[in-house]
């Protein structure tokens, strides 16, 4: 057979009956002008300059330490040697039986040589590395003659990008077992370039913990990773600090241990607010965020803690930090501090008592009592008698002793009249008496009592309508909105249900007496996407039934009720679809987040100002 060989040394063509990368690699031997008769003796390294060399490729010789005797010990035959070699062809590393050892270093097939096809012509290591791709190179095939005693197969070992960095190559004498012992080359290979992945992995992810250490060792702020079986994997010092112990006497403790929070609960939550107090007993804060590896299992949790901060607002009972709330939050803030009738409006369930009873506990009053009386849910007949009393014997039916009315037992403190557009036309008479004199008599009496009692009225109907229709009396109606203040409906501030649920969830859980639960991200879809004309309130039952129901730890859509998801598809069926109520969503948050202004909101939606007009006006935004 190595007459293809000769012929090809004589100049004949024998391209068809040679394997083609042996023929190209023969091809290339020639331009390099290789010495087919001779072995070449350049291109050896000193055992210095080798030492160096080996010093460069470090993490390439760790890496296929283990590998390479456990290859050689495959072979199951001692007339092989398994060789590295770097990406330039110089073997670095050898590995075998010292008579074949001897024999291959006749032909300098060993450590300090380098076989690339440049200086060797045709063989396993060089033209591995020329082609990146395994080859075997028999007999006649190297180029070289006196190297025609050799058998060799070498694979190339690969970076992440598919470059070589060096080559593991097998060689022994003749064996006519050709892809096994290529197979053997290549599994070895890739066992060196998993290694070499896992010294990277390594050194990436020592890079991100000190790097990780680093920065939050600056925080002014706790930040700790929990791992995902609870175990406590870093605190930075400011949150060893907060929770008033040693680094290291958290470090490597169950969560549950030091938050005392139920146990399980890393494994059920996307995310998590725990409550905790500091040593000195103030409130900690903290938001624990579940990472999740590709397969969606949880890995653990990374977070911070901070202490709470007292604002003025942090009285408030409103949750919700849109754009719209924190507005509304602001206006209610300055309206406790003054003395004067306020008129709430808003559509029903928007939260017009919570938001009365932010402004009592925010306002000097706040030590006095907050009464609230529902105008819509009492007879006609009933209500002068509830907010003003009544004394003994003052009508039929009427309670003996007699009884206080809400204004009596408001004093000091605020009255709240809910669905104030239902009182009777007399009964409003009455009330802006009380509002004028600041007194109050129980029916029946003659005696007036003096009141201090702030007044907040709240109504979903349009009051000066009501006026107009001589439904209500227009002097009590200046009376009551010396101060306004309007609440936007939920679907006009939806981000505020990204805060909402989580907090009707906890709510619900601790009122069940259920461990926490996790929401999947999914559900937000529906809810996000569903028009409230309940509001709030509607959110709130909606989240407590499907507590209430759930199957898992996790809510999921198949807990959203019945409704909700129908009228979800219902609207993207029917009306708009998915995408434009999307764009609107963005839109409007976009507009609200910069007050009504285009260029800004433009930016923040990653569009053109005219682009921005544009769908404005298509999809009938008004702002
Ligand atoms: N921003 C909010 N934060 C927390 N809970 C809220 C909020 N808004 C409303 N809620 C809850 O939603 C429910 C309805 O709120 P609220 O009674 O204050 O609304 P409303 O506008 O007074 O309703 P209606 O006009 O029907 O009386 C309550 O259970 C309330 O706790």
């Amino acid at each position: 057979m190595d007459n293809h060989w000769k012929r090809f040394i004589k100049g004949e063509s024998v391209e068809s009956e040679v394997t083609p990368s042996i023929y190209r690699s023969w091809q290339r031997s020639l331009e390099y002008h290789v010495d087919h008769s001779l072995v070449s003796h350049q291109d050896i390294l000193t055992s210095a300059r080798l030492s160096e060399r080996r010093d460069s490729q470090e993490s390439l010789i760790r890496a296929s330490e283990p590998v390479l005797p456990y290859i050689f010990s495959l072979l199951g035959s001692t007339n092989y040697t398994v060789l590295l070699g770097d990406n330039e062809g110089y073997i670095i590393e050898a590995v075998g039986d010292a008579p074949f050892m001897s024999k291959a270093q006749k032909v300098n097939l060993s450590p300090g040589a380098s076989w690339r096809e440049e200086v060797r012509g045709t063989n396993a290591i060089g033209t591995a590395l020329r082609e990146n791709a395994p080859m075997s190179v028999f007999g006649w095939e190297h180029f070289v003659h006196d190297n025609h005693f050799l058998a060799c197969w070498a694979a190339p070992i690969q970076n992440s990008q598919g470059l070589p960095l060096g080559v593991l190559d097998i060689s022994g004498e003749a064996n006519p077992d050709r892809q096994k012992i290529l197979n053997i080359a290549m599994m070895g290979a890739s066992m060196i370039e998993k290694n070499l992945r896992l010294f990277e992995l390594e050194n990436q992810l020592k890079f991100y913990q000190e790097g990780s250490r680093l920065a939050s060792s600056l925080l002014q702020q706790g930040f700790l990773t929990i791992d995902h079986n609870g175990i406590i994997t870093s605190i930075n010092s400011y949150g060893a600090r907060l929770l008033g112990r040693k680094q290291e006497d958290i470090i490597g403790k169950l969560a549950g241990e030091v938050f005392s929070t139920p146990k399980g609960w890393i494994l059920n939550g996307h995310s998590l607010n725990l409550h905790l107090k500091d040593s000195t007993g103030k409130e900690i804060t903290s938001h624990l965020n579940q990472v999740f590896n590709e397969a969606g299992q949880s890995i653990g949790a990374v977070g911070t803690l901070q202490i709470k901060k007292e604002t003025p607002l942090s009285n408030s009972l409103w949750i919700g930090n849109s754009q719209l709330s924190q507005r509304t939050l602001a206006r209610a803030s300055k309206i406790s501090s003054t003395h004067s009738s306020v008129l709430i409006h808003g559509e029903s369930g928007t939260g017009k008592e919570i938001i009365s009873r932010t402004i009592h506990k925010l306002s000097s009053r706040s030590q006095g009592p907050f009464v609230a009386l529902n105008c819509a849910s009492l007879p006609a007949s009933l209500i002068e008698s509830e907010l003003f009393g009544y004394v003994d014997g003052a009508f039929t039916g009427a309670r003996r002793g007699g009884k206080p009315g809400k204004f009596e037992l408001a004093n000091k403190g605020t009255i709240f009249l809910d669905e104030i557009g239902d009182m009777p036309l007399n009964v409003q008479v009455a009330l802006l008496r009380v509002l004028q004199e600041k007194e109050v008599s129980r029916i029946g009496d003659t005696k007036a009592l003096k009141i201090d009692v702030r007044v907040i009225a709240a109504t979903h109907k349009d009051l000066s309508a009501l006026v107009s229709a001589a439904q209500f009396r227009l002097d009590l109606y200046y009376r009551l909105k010396v101060v306004t203040l309007e609440l936007p409906p939920l679907r006009e501030r939806s981000e505020d249900i990204r805060d909402l649920v989580p907090y009707f969830i906890d709510k619900t859980c601790k009122s069940l007496g259920l461990p926490p639960l996790g929401i999947q991200e999914d559900v937000y879809t529906y809810l996000l996407a569903h028009s409230w004309p309940g509001n709030v309130r509607e959110l709130e039952n909606c989240i407590e039934s499907m507590v209430a129901l759930a199957d898992g730890p996790i809510l999921t859509t198949a807990d959203l009720p019945d409704e909700i998801l129908q009228s979800v598809e219902n609207t993207q069926a029917s009306t708009e679809p998915l995408l434009d109520q999307q764009t609107k969503q963005a839109i409007i948050y976009a507009l609200n987040q910069t007050k009504g202004k285009i260029a800004p909101a433009a930016k923040l939606l990653g569009i053109g100002r005219n682009t921005l007009y544009r769908k404005i006006k298509d999809l009938e935004i008004t702002f």
